[in-house]
């Protein structure tokens, strides 16, 4: 079984996909001085190579951690998503592995919902295709087709952060909003919920799609929903490339039943800027294509690069583990004056009895003890006090022998 147990200044903490400054700046006031930033995604056997050394690995939605690419960092200590999806990380296995995936669920929130309105007011006045065709030299000043958004019908699908942030902006501009999602949402402002998918395509003007990649919603808009949207409404997709099949809305905006539509997500998406962008959607006119920027503003930028590493600081250096999306959530108290011991083990029964039996049997006093457990996992946190740092380590030696352990820190 692999030790996590490092001094601070052997840490090493890797940032793919250009992570903002501000996530190196708070690794370095938190002492960690073994960071490297690197401003794109690696390709999957350099990948491998990088997550082998690295204690704690930093990435956007480009890096794609498959549980064979996981299984490659023996060292890892925990994976930070600096942004809201965690769809491109199997999660499972990382749990599975005493991996800790956090993210970043709001900085980026605002810097979405500003786009998709700005893109909403676009569409319904033609926009793109008037834009398209005075850069081809031609003056088409018309008022056939534009319309003011204020009365028009916003349908909301996924009504989370990003979709009540959109639903309340479409107020201010006078737009009725309508949303759907899986759960019951407190309706903000003088949203209303749909009957149902198929209710919220019928009525809207401008149909938006904020939920997550899940099978559910793989494809969940194909050319049956498209037939089902008003003639002339607009489509806007900020959410990922999965859920619309691109193939089917370039068909139907060709044969001109949309009126537009705005695509920030595709489902194979260049893997660097140097790659060209190839998709059905490219060459038409009122179609507002963005290469999944949605969350990339400097400001969503600088807040995710403290947020997310502010998580992965406190859990490396004091175990906390709220707010991971994969993990039992355990929030700790500082252990000034005591060591922490850490133990990350597969739910199994009579975990705790055996880990208690390592302090027991010792006539160790534990100073406090903190568990959660979910179907997968069990993490156990224990302060003692009183013991030294050789003794300390010889009981993270002893946890580490139980059988079903994934991993164990001691922090000191
Ligand atoms: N384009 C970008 O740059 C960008 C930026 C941020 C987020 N995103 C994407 O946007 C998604 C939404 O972000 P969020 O912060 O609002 O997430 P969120 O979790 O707050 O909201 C998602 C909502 O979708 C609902 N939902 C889930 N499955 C559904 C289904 N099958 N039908 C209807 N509703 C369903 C959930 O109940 C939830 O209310 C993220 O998962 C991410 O993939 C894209
Ligand atoms: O999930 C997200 O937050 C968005 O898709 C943004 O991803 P990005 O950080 O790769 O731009």
């Amino acid at each position: 079984m692999k030790k996590t147990s490092y001094p601070k200044g052997d840490i090493r903490v890797l940032l793919l996909e250009g992570i903002s400054q501000n996530a190196v700046d708070t690794f370095r006031a938190a002492g960690y001085s073994r960071i490297e930033l690197l401003p794109q995604a690696l390709p999957e056997d350099a990948l491998k190579r990088a997550i082998a050394d690295a204690h704690i690995l930093g990435i956007r939605s480009r890096s794609q951690l498959t549980a064979e690419v996981l299984a490659q960092g023996k060292r890892l200590l925990a994976v930070g998503c600096f942004c809201i999806g965690t769809n491109q990380v199997d999660l499972d296995a990382a749990e599975l592995q005493g991996v800790p995936v956090f993210n970043a669920p709001y900085s980026n929130t605002r810097s979405v919902a500003e786009l998709v309105l700005a893109e909403a007011v676009m569409l319904l006045r033609g926009i793109p295709h008037k834009s398209a065709e005075c850069h081809r030299g031609g003056w088409s000043k018309s008022a056939a087709g534009s319309h003011e958004a204020r009365g028009k019908t916003i349908g909301i699908v996924g009504y989370g952060h990003i979709g009540t942030q959109v639903g309340l902006l479409a107020e201010a501009l006078g737009m009725q909003v309508l949303y759907h999602d899986i759960e019951t949402k407190l309706a903000l402002g003088n949203a209303r919920p749909a009957a149902d998918l198929g209710d919220l395509l019928a009525r809207s003007d401008v149909v938006t799609l904020h939920v997550p990649e899940t099978p559910a919603t793989q494809w969940m808009v194909g050319a049956r929903e498209l037939a089902r949207m008003k003639p002339g409404a607009h489509l806007i997709n900020a959410s990922r490339g999965t859920v619309v099949d691109i193939e089917a809305l370039a068909a139907t905006l060709r044969e001109g039943r949309l009126g537009g539509a705005a695509v920030d997500v595709f489902p194979t998406e260049p893997k660097g800027n140097s790659e060209a962008f190839e998709s059905a959607l490219r060459g038409l006119d009122n179609v507002i294509l963005t290469p999944h920027v949605g969350g990339s503003t400097l400001e969503a930028q600088d807040n995710i690069g403290i947020e997310v590493a502010a998580k992965l600081v406190r859990y490396s250096d004091n175990g906390s583990t709220l707010s991971a999306v994969n993990f039992p959530e355990v929030s700790l108290p500082e252990h000034d004056g005591s060591h922490r011991l850490l133990h990350i083990h597969r739910n199994v029964p009579g975990m705790l009895s055996q880990v208690n039996a390592v302090f027991s049997s010792r006539g160790i006093n534990i100073d406090g003890q903190f568990l959660r457990t979910d179907a997968n996992v069990g993490y156990v946190v224990i302060d003692v006090s009183g013991a030294g740092d050789e003794q300390a380590r010889e009981l993270r030696d002893a946890l580490d022998s139980i059988e079903g352990t994934l991993r164990t820190r001691v922090l000191y």
